[in-house]
Order: structure tokens, then sequence, then C-alpha cells
């Protein structure tokens, strides 16, 4: 198992043009797994809608030159107060897959066991010639840890080829699947984010009937 972990937080708002004045939830998930997966690829291509240009190595949690007792409190920092978990392997790389059950191990230690919302998302499968961990070993490991899967890349522009990011590969669904588990019954509908929003996705769900407004959602930092 290697390094490092990304996160991103979810924040719902309800909005409404009455007082009183929006409610807003944040919900912190963390996107782990090993070094290289794209972590921080998937995380960027869902807050702003397309592919990095250029990443660089997230600095490691488990990366501290030694130093024990400050990458013990590091890594416990990093495991508070969260949500939900998304594990991430590589499609090309078997070894992130096996490292997958470690990733696993980790998070209980860190009370993070079944009862937070877990996704699985074997990212890079746009590398078709090269994939080394198929659908159906996947998809049983998923099953066996009662996760949903999700394959995806986060390379690879949508079916329009207009070279944009929108609603494909799931990508959005994915987060949309964690927004929907942290939010529960709600059913919630991905809408884009208006021109020169930032890396804001809103994700709305339906009005409810009391007529209090609708819920958004959005992904507030990565
Ligand atoms: N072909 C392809 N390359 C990808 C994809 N996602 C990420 N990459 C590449 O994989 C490399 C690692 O991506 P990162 O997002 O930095 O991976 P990470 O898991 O955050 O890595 P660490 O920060 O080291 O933990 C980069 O060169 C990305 O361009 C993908 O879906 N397809």
């Amino acid at each position: 198992m290697a390094q490092s972990g990304s996160s991103a937080e979810l924040s719902g708002s309800l909005t409404s043009s009455a007082l009183p004045p929006p409610r807003t939830r944040i919900f912190k998930i963390i996107v782990i797994g090993d070094s290289g997966v794209g972590k921080t690829c998937l995380t960027y291509r869902f807050c702003a809608g397309k592919f990095p240009e250029k990443t660089e190595a997230t600095i490691g949690l488990w990366d501290t030159a030694g130093q024990e007792r400050f990458r013990k409190s590091m890594v416990q920092h990093y495991y508070r107060n969260v949500h939900a978990v998304v594990f991430v392997y590589d499609v090309t790389n078997a070894p992130s897959f096996r490292s997958l059950p470690a990733w696993i191990e980790e998070c209980k230690q860190h009370a993070l066991g079944t009862e937070v919302p877990r996704i699985l998302v074997g990212n890079k499968c746009d590398l078709q010639d090269s994939i080394q961990v198929g659908t159906d070993v996947a998809q049983q490991f998923a099953d066996a840890h009662s996760m949903p899967l999700f394959e995806t890349s986060a390379k690879s522009p949508n079916s329009l080829g207009d070279g944009n990011y929108r609603n494909s590969d799931h990508v959005e669904a994915i987060f949309m699947t964690v927004a929907h588990k942290l939010k529960s019954q709600k059913p919630l509908v991905l809408s884009q984010p208006p021109e020169g929003s930032g890396g804001t996705v809103i994700l709305s769900g339906g009005r409810n009937d009391g007529g209090d407004g609708g819920k958004g959602w959005s992904c507030s930092s990565c």
C-alpha cells in the first residue's frame, strides 16, 4: 500500500426566497487509494469539471520522514469527522487493487466501518489496452464489501467529442451517489454550474412539497 489521499467537501443548502435563511450542511468525503491512481484528478474533475493539465504527487500523510508522532496526529486529523469514503484503484495497476483491503482496514482502525457510506472506483478506464483489473473481479470485491462499484476515467472527455467534461464517465454520478447516500431518500438531480462560477457543481434535489425551496449541493473545496 502506498500513500496519500484527497478529500472533498459537499455542502448542501436549503434555500428559499422567504426566511428563515438557508441551512447549510457540510460533509467531509475522503478519497483514498494508492499513490498515482488518480485521486487528485478525480476530485479536481468533479469540482472543476475538467481534467487537470498537470498534477504533482500529493504530499502523503504517510510520508512524514519518520516523525511518528506528527504522522499519527496528521492521519488522525485526516480521518476525523469523515462522512463518506471513496476508495480508488487504477484499473491498469493490479497492485493498487490488491491494496484495497489494507485501505479498508486503515479506515476501520479509524472507526470508519460499513456504517459510513463507501464506494469503490476503478479509474483510468480510458487505457483500455492496459487493463489489469477486470470488472468481474472488481465487482466481486465490491459486493463482498457492500460497496457500489464505478469504473471510470477522470481523463477521457465526453462522447460529444467537444473536449468538455460533462456528465460523462460517471464522475458526477460517483459523487452524486455519495451525496445521495448522505442525504438519503431525496432524489438528486445534477445541474451544471453557471458560467464563471468557478469549481462549483450544484447537485439539486427536488423541491419538497412544503414549499420551502430546493436543496442545493456544491463541492465547496478541493
Ligand atoms: N490515462 C489516465 N491517466 C490518469 C487518469 N487519472 C489520473 N491520471 C494520471 O495519473 C497520474 C496520477 O494522477 P493523480 O490524480 O495525481 O493521482 P493521485 O492518486 O492523486 O496520486 P498521489 O497524489 O500521488 O496520491 C497523473 O499523471 C494523471 O494525469 C485517468 O483517468 N486516465
